[in-house]
Protein backbone atom coordinates (compact mmCIF):
# COMPACT_ATOMS: atom_id res chain seq x y z
CA UNK A 1 0.00 0.00 0.00
CA UNK A 2 1.44 3.11 -0.79
CA UNK A 3 1.74 5.94 2.19
CA UNK A 4 -0.61 9.16 2.55
CA UNK A 5 0.81 12.05 0.97
CA UNK A 6 0.09 13.92 4.38
CA UNK A 7 -0.31 11.60 7.61
CA UNK A 8 -0.88 13.52 10.51
CA UNK A 9 -0.74 11.18 14.37
CA UNK A 10 -1.82 12.29 17.77
CA UNK A 11 -0.45 16.00 16.36
CA UNK A 12 -0.38 18.01 19.57
CA UNK A 13 0.65 22.38 19.78
CA UNK A 14 1.13 24.10 22.82
CA UNK A 15 2.07 28.00 23.32
CA UNK A 16 3.61 28.16 26.61
CA UNK A 17 0.92 25.59 28.85
CA UNK A 18 -2.11 26.14 26.52
CA UNK A 19 -2.69 23.57 24.23
CA UNK A 20 -3.49 25.00 21.01
CA UNK A 21 -3.93 21.70 18.59
CA UNK A 22 -4.53 19.12 20.70
CA UNK A 23 -4.23 15.66 19.20
CA UNK A 24 -5.20 15.53 15.26
CA UNK A 25 -5.23 12.39 13.44
CA UNK A 26 -5.50 12.81 9.39
CA UNK A 27 -4.45 10.69 6.10
CA UNK A 28 -4.84 12.59 2.94
CA UNK A 29 -4.02 10.70 0.08
CA UNK A 30 -2.11 11.01 -3.01
CA UNK A 31 -4.54 13.51 -5.37
CA UNK A 32 -7.13 14.42 -3.10
CA UNK A 33 -8.05 17.92 -2.43
CA UNK A 34 -8.62 18.37 1.08
CA UNK A 35 -10.31 21.22 2.96
CA UNK A 36 -9.83 22.23 6.48
CA UNK A 37 -12.60 24.74 8.16
CA UNK A 38 -13.36 25.72 11.39
CA UNK A 39 -14.18 28.87 13.59
CA UNK A 40 -12.05 31.66 14.23
CA UNK A 41 -8.78 30.38 16.74
CA UNK A 42 -9.86 26.63 16.12
CA UNK A 43 -6.04 26.30 15.37
CA UNK A 44 -6.70 26.43 11.56
CA UNK A 45 -3.10 28.29 10.68
CA UNK A 46 -1.68 26.46 13.62
CA UNK A 47 -1.66 23.41 11.98
CA UNK A 48 -0.89 24.80 8.66
CA UNK A 49 2.51 26.13 10.54
CA UNK A 50 2.70 22.87 11.87
CA UNK A 51 2.61 20.95 8.35
CA UNK A 52 4.96 23.54 6.63
CA UNK A 53 7.56 23.22 9.11
CA UNK A 54 7.14 26.75 10.53
CA UNK A 55 6.39 25.91 13.56
CA UNK A 56 8.02 22.68 15.57
CA UNK A 57 5.28 20.39 16.52
CA UNK A 58 4.58 19.69 20.56
CA UNK A 59 4.09 15.72 20.17
CA UNK A 60 3.01 13.55 17.54
CA UNK A 61 4.22 12.37 14.31
CA UNK A 62 3.44 14.59 10.37
CA UNK A 63 4.49 12.27 7.48
CA UNK A 64 5.12 13.51 3.57
CA UNK A 65 4.94 10.07 1.88
CA UNK A 66 5.90 8.72 4.85
CA UNK A 67 8.59 10.42 5.63
CA UNK A 68 8.70 11.67 8.68
CA UNK A 69 8.85 15.41 9.12
CA UNK A 70 10.38 15.97 12.59
CA UNK A 71 12.88 18.53 12.73
CA UNK A 72 13.01 19.11 9.15
CA UNK A 73 13.08 22.76 8.18
CA UNK A 74 10.05 25.28 6.16
CA UNK A 75 12.82 24.66 2.78
CA UNK A 76 14.01 21.07 3.80
CA UNK A 77 9.76 20.27 3.67
CA UNK A 78 9.46 22.02 0.34
CA UNK A 79 12.40 20.26 -1.46
CA UNK A 80 10.71 16.68 0.03
CA UNK A 81 7.95 18.28 -2.42
CA UNK A 82 4.90 20.02 -0.38
CA UNK A 83 4.79 23.61 -1.43
CA UNK A 84 2.44 26.31 0.66
CA UNK A 85 1.52 29.70 -0.29
CA UNK A 86 2.56 33.16 1.41
CA UNK A 87 -0.60 35.25 0.02
CA UNK A 88 0.78 38.34 -1.50
CA UNK A 89 4.20 39.01 -0.08
CA UNK A 90 5.85 36.18 -1.59
CA UNK A 91 5.42 38.09 -4.75
CA UNK A 92 8.21 40.54 -6.14
CA UNK A 93 6.46 43.99 -7.18
CA UNK A 94 8.56 45.85 -8.91
CA UNK A 95 9.77 42.59 -11.23
CA UNK A 96 7.80 41.30 -14.46
CA UNK A 97 5.22 38.14 -14.06
CA UNK A 98 7.55 36.59 -16.01
CA UNK A 99 10.55 37.25 -13.70
CA UNK A 100 8.39 36.28 -10.73
CA UNK A 101 7.70 32.91 -11.91
CA UNK A 102 11.28 32.17 -13.25
CA UNK A 103 12.74 33.14 -10.44
CA UNK A 104 10.23 30.72 -8.17
CA UNK A 105 11.67 27.89 -10.65
CA UNK A 106 14.98 28.99 -9.80
CA UNK A 107 15.21 28.28 -6.05
CA UNK A 108 14.36 24.75 -6.33
CA UNK A 109 17.35 24.21 -8.41
CA UNK A 110 19.48 25.46 -5.50
CA UNK A 111 19.84 28.96 -7.02
CA UNK A 112 19.98 32.20 -5.30
CA UNK A 113 18.97 35.77 -6.49
CA UNK A 114 22.62 36.69 -7.09
CA UNK A 115 22.47 33.91 -9.74
CA UNK A 116 20.28 35.53 -11.58
CA UNK A 117 22.23 37.05 -14.70
CA UNK A 118 24.08 33.61 -15.37
CA UNK A 119 20.71 31.59 -15.87
CA UNK A 120 19.08 34.66 -17.58
CA UNK A 121 18.84 32.88 -20.53
CA UNK A 122 18.35 29.34 -19.96
CA UNK A 123 15.94 27.85 -22.36
CA UNK A 124 14.41 25.34 -20.18
CA UNK A 125 13.76 27.96 -17.32
CA UNK A 126 12.16 30.44 -19.97
CA UNK A 127 9.76 27.42 -21.18
CA UNK A 128 8.65 25.83 -17.92
CA UNK A 129 7.57 29.54 -16.97
CA UNK A 130 5.61 30.37 -20.29
CA UNK A 131 3.83 26.73 -19.64
CA UNK A 132 3.02 28.14 -15.82
CA UNK A 133 2.39 31.31 -17.19
CA UNK A 134 -0.22 29.65 -19.73
CA UNK A 135 -1.61 27.66 -16.84
CA UNK A 136 -2.56 30.56 -14.47
CA UNK A 137 -4.01 32.47 -16.91
CA UNK A 138 -1.43 35.45 -17.29
CA UNK A 139 0.23 35.31 -20.15
CA UNK A 140 -1.40 38.20 -21.59
CA UNK A 141 0.26 39.67 -18.24
CA UNK A 142 3.81 38.32 -18.79
CA UNK A 143 5.36 41.43 -19.12
CA UNK A 144 3.75 43.34 -16.71
CA UNK A 145 4.86 44.71 -13.27
CA UNK A 146 3.34 42.28 -10.50
CA UNK A 147 3.04 45.49 -8.19
CA UNK A 148 0.43 46.69 -11.08
CA UNK A 149 -1.58 43.12 -11.43
CA UNK A 150 -5.20 43.27 -9.93
CA UNK A 151 -5.63 41.55 -6.96
CA UNK A 152 -7.01 38.34 -8.20
CA UNK A 153 -4.57 38.39 -10.58
CA UNK A 154 -1.61 38.20 -7.64
CA UNK A 155 -3.08 35.44 -5.86
CA UNK A 156 -3.02 33.82 -9.50
CA UNK A 157 0.37 34.48 -9.82
CA UNK A 158 1.05 33.58 -6.13
CA UNK A 159 -0.54 30.09 -6.78
CA UNK A 160 2.11 29.99 -9.76
CA UNK A 161 5.24 30.54 -7.91
CA UNK A 162 4.06 27.53 -4.90
CA UNK A 163 3.65 25.31 -8.06
CA UNK A 164 6.40 26.75 -9.89
CA UNK A 165 8.96 23.98 -8.42
CA UNK A 166 7.21 21.03 -9.34
CA UNK A 167 5.97 20.37 -5.97
CA UNK A 168 3.25 17.42 -5.75
CA UNK A 169 1.59 18.32 -2.30
CA UNK A 170 0.25 21.84 -2.62
CA UNK A 171 -0.49 24.03 0.42
CA UNK A 172 -3.02 27.31 0.21
CA UNK A 173 -4.36 29.34 3.40
CA UNK A 174 -6.91 31.23 2.60
CA UNK A 175 -6.79 31.92 -1.35
CA UNK A 176 -9.72 33.99 -1.60
CA UNK A 177 -9.49 35.97 1.20
CA UNK A 178 -11.19 39.04 0.06
CA UNK A 179 -12.28 38.35 -3.27
CA UNK A 180 -15.63 39.47 -4.88
CA UNK A 181 -17.87 36.32 -5.99
CA UNK A 182 -16.15 36.72 -9.50
CA UNK A 183 -12.95 36.83 -8.18
CA UNK A 184 -13.49 33.79 -5.82
CA UNK A 185 -14.80 31.78 -9.30
CA UNK A 186 -12.05 32.78 -11.35
CA UNK A 187 -9.58 31.43 -8.47
CA UNK A 188 -11.22 28.02 -7.63
CA UNK A 189 -11.47 27.25 -11.37
CA UNK A 190 -7.31 28.05 -11.25
CA UNK A 191 -6.97 25.69 -8.18
CA UNK A 192 -8.81 23.12 -9.56
CA UNK A 193 -6.63 23.60 -12.89
CA UNK A 194 -3.41 23.62 -11.70
CA UNK A 195 -3.59 20.69 -8.37
CA UNK A 196 -5.07 18.18 -11.10
CA UNK A 197 -3.03 15.06 -10.18
CA UNK A 198 -1.72 16.52 -7.26
CA UNK A 199 -2.63 16.43 -3.58
CA UNK A 200 -4.25 20.48 -2.29
CA UNK A 201 -4.86 20.74 1.40
CA UNK A 202 -6.60 24.65 1.72
CA UNK A 203 -7.79 26.23 4.59
CA UNK A 204 -10.74 28.73 3.47
CA UNK A 205 -13.21 29.91 5.32
CA UNK A 206 -15.77 30.29 2.46
CA UNK A 207 -17.77 27.80 2.46
CA UNK A 208 -18.95 27.77 -1.31
CA UNK A 209 -15.72 27.53 -2.02
CA UNK A 210 -14.91 24.57 0.40
CA UNK A 211 -17.81 22.61 -1.09
CA UNK A 212 -16.66 23.14 -4.45
CA UNK A 213 -13.20 22.45 -4.54
CA UNK A 214 -13.21 20.08 -1.72
CA UNK A 215 -13.22 15.88 -2.19
CA UNK A 216 -13.11 15.62 1.51
CA UNK A 217 -13.60 18.17 4.45
CA UNK A 218 -11.98 18.37 8.22
CA UNK A 219 -13.88 20.37 10.71
CA UNK A 220 -11.33 21.60 13.74
CA UNK A 221 -12.90 22.93 16.65
CA UNK A 222 -10.54 24.17 19.26
CA UNK A 223 -7.67 22.23 18.05
CA UNK A 224 -9.82 18.89 17.45
CA UNK A 225 -10.70 17.57 14.36
CA UNK A 226 -14.28 16.37 15.03
CA UNK A 227 -14.66 15.21 11.66
CA UNK A 228 -13.26 14.28 8.27
CA UNK A 229 -15.76 13.04 5.62
CA UNK A 230 -16.95 13.86 1.79
CA UNK A 231 -18.63 17.27 1.81
CA UNK A 232 -22.53 15.70 1.92
CA UNK A 233 -21.79 13.96 5.04
CA UNK A 234 -19.68 16.68 6.86
CA UNK A 235 -22.97 19.16 5.62
CA UNK A 236 -25.42 16.41 7.02
CA UNK A 237 -23.41 16.27 9.93
CA UNK A 238 -25.40 17.02 13.57
CA UNK A 239 -21.87 17.59 15.37
CA UNK A 240 -20.52 19.69 12.84
CA UNK A 241 -24.01 21.29 12.32
CA UNK A 242 -24.17 22.21 15.69
CA UNK A 243 -20.32 22.63 16.53
CA UNK A 244 -19.75 24.95 13.22
CA UNK A 245 -21.32 24.58 9.77
CA UNK A 246 -25.21 26.12 10.89
CA UNK A 247 -22.96 29.75 11.18
CA UNK A 248 -20.55 29.29 9.08
CA UNK A 249 -23.29 28.61 6.19
CA UNK A 250 -25.78 31.40 8.09
CA UNK A 251 -22.81 33.37 7.28
CA UNK A 252 -22.61 33.03 3.44
CA UNK A 253 -26.63 34.59 3.31
N1 LIG B 1 2.52 32.11 18.08
C1 LIG B 1 1.49 32.02 18.93
N2 LIG B 1 1.65 32.16 20.25
C2 LIG B 1 0.61 32.03 21.11
N3 LIG B 1 -0.65 31.74 20.75
C3 LIG B 1 -0.88 31.59 19.44
C4 LIG B 1 0.16 31.71 18.45
N4 LIG B 1 -0.38 31.49 17.23
C5 LIG B 1 -1.68 31.26 17.43
N5 LIG B 1 -1.99 31.31 18.75
C6 LIG B 1 -3.31 31.08 19.35
O1 LIG B 1 -3.75 29.83 18.87
C7 LIG B 1 -5.15 29.84 18.64
C8 LIG B 1 -5.45 29.36 17.24
O2 LIG B 1 -5.00 30.34 16.32
P1 LIG B 1 -5.02 30.08 14.75
O3 LIG B 1 -4.56 31.36 14.11
O4 LIG B 1 -4.27 28.85 14.43
O5 LIG B 1 -6.56 29.85 14.49
P2 LIG B 1 -7.35 29.85 13.11
O6 LIG B 1 -8.28 28.70 13.16
O7 LIG B 1 -6.39 29.90 11.97
O8 LIG B 1 -8.15 31.22 13.21
P3 LIG B 1 -8.68 32.18 12.03
O9 LIG B 1 -9.77 31.43 11.34
O10 LIG B 1 -9.20 33.36 12.81
O11 LIG B 1 -7.51 32.51 11.15
C9 LIG B 1 -5.62 31.26 18.93
O12 LIG B 1 -6.17 31.28 20.22
C10 LIG B 1 -4.35 32.07 18.88
O13 LIG B 1 -4.43 33.20 19.72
Amino acid sequence: MTAPALELEGVTKSFGRIEIIRGVDLRIAAGERHAIIGPNGAGKSTLFNLITGRFDITSGRIRLHGADLRGKAPYQINRMGLSRSFQITNIFAKMTVFENIRCALLWPQGYGYSFWNLVHNQPSLTEGAEEILEQINLTGRRDTMAGLLSYAEQRALEIGITIAGGADVIMLDEPTAGMSHSETDYIVDLIRKVTEGRTLVVVEHDMGVVFGLADRISVLVYGEIIATDVPEEVRRSPRVQEAYLGTALEAEH
